[in-house]
């Protein structure tokens, strides 16, 4: 009899088992530089689903035809420094990985600060020709994350030679100080730079990844200088302090010929569309900012009227 109740447990808690490892959990696949569009794919995914599989849904959600090229790693980092970083191995279960994952640390696994994300993600990444098969033990690193380069030099300025993204901070300000702060921004691909609330653009002449829609979204609802120098940062702000303020703003565009303003118009009309497209108030605020065109370029000026 007892034999048999025992039985009766055995049987009832397998079945608990078996429904416990059919849960569904969102597994987030970070794109690294592989998508312009999506910082991350979720894959819905069960705790015996295998890397393999994930990484076969992730590529068909990216559009990546060759799931042969591409490979998942677990990457641990802190503020923008890779601390290491693993391949994981075809049939190792990512839902059980990431229920291990520290909480704590993790917390902090969305927040983009100055220095970059702190905790564990998944990436996924191209095999490199030179090591299409890399270890699935972790290597360490002591320099910036590959993965996410650009975003996170552009979020972490450097500490020696420092420079300021904003020239009202310069310590000893004169025109040589200003230049050359300028100057070794550019030439660390920041073309931004702020003095107060106005923003100095230098034209790269070259196409630089930072008007994804990464950077819109790294953009939205934050306050001027909270982030990095940006075009964006500037169409938020007139943006938020339309709606804030209810009333209309003016943004003045000026530069000698070919310094970029028709183009930072388009980039500023891009963010203020994107911010529209957020459905948060109302379609008919798209149809507005494109209505408060014709853009009014007067000589080396241009006026860029949002109106409410
Ligand atoms: N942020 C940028 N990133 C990359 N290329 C840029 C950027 N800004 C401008 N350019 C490039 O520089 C060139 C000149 O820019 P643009 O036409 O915007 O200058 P402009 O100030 O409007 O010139 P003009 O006053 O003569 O009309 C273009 O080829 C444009 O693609």
């Amino acid at each position: 009899m007892l034999h048999s109740v025992m039985d009766y447990g055995t049987v009832g808690n397998r079945a608990l088992v078996q429904r416990m490892s059919r849960e569904t959990n969102m597994v987030r696949i970070y794109t690294g530089p592989l998508s312009q569009e999506h910082e991350f794919v979720s894959v819905e995914a069960e705790k015996v689903t295998t890397a393999d599989d994930i990484l076969k849904t992730a590529c068909v959600k990216m559009m990546l035809h060759s799931v042969m090229d591409y490979e998942l790693a677990e990457v641990f980092s802190t503020g923008g420094q890779l601390c290491k970083e693993r391949r994981l191995e075809d049939g190792e279960n990512p839902v059980r990985i990431q229920l291990l994952w520290p909480k704590i640390v993790n917390a902090d696994h969305d927040r983009l600060s100055g220095g970059g994300y702190t905790g564990y993600r998944f990436y996924i990444r191209k095999k490199t020709l030179e090591n299409p098969h890399r270890t699935s033990g972790w290597v360490e690193y002591n320099e910036p994350n590959p993965m996410n380069n650009f975003l996170t030099a552009f979020l972490k300025p450097p500490i020696i030679n420092k420079e300021y993204s904003d020239l009202c901070n310069l310590p000893d300000f004169n025109e040589r100080t200003l230049l050359d702060n300028i100057k070794s921004r550019f030439l660390n691909s920041n073309i931004y730079t702020y003095v107060g609330s106005i923003l100095i653009a230098v034209n790269p002449y070259k196409f630089f990844p930072l008007y994804n829609p990464k950077y819109v979204k790294l953009y939205q609802s934050k306050r001027l200088g909270e982030m990095p120098p940006h075009i964006f940062a500037i169409a938020d702000a007139a943006f938020y302090t339309m709606l804030r303020n209810k009333s209309n703003q003016c943004i003045v565009i000026s530069g000698e010929s070919g310094s970029g303003k028709t183009e930072s118009t388009n980039l500023l009309l891009h963010h203020l569309t994107a911010l529209s497209h957020k459905g948060l108030h109302g379609s008919g605020v798209e149809q507005t900012i494109l209505g408060a065109g014709p853009v009014l370029e007067v000589g080396s000026y241009c006026c860029f009227f949002l109106v409410e």
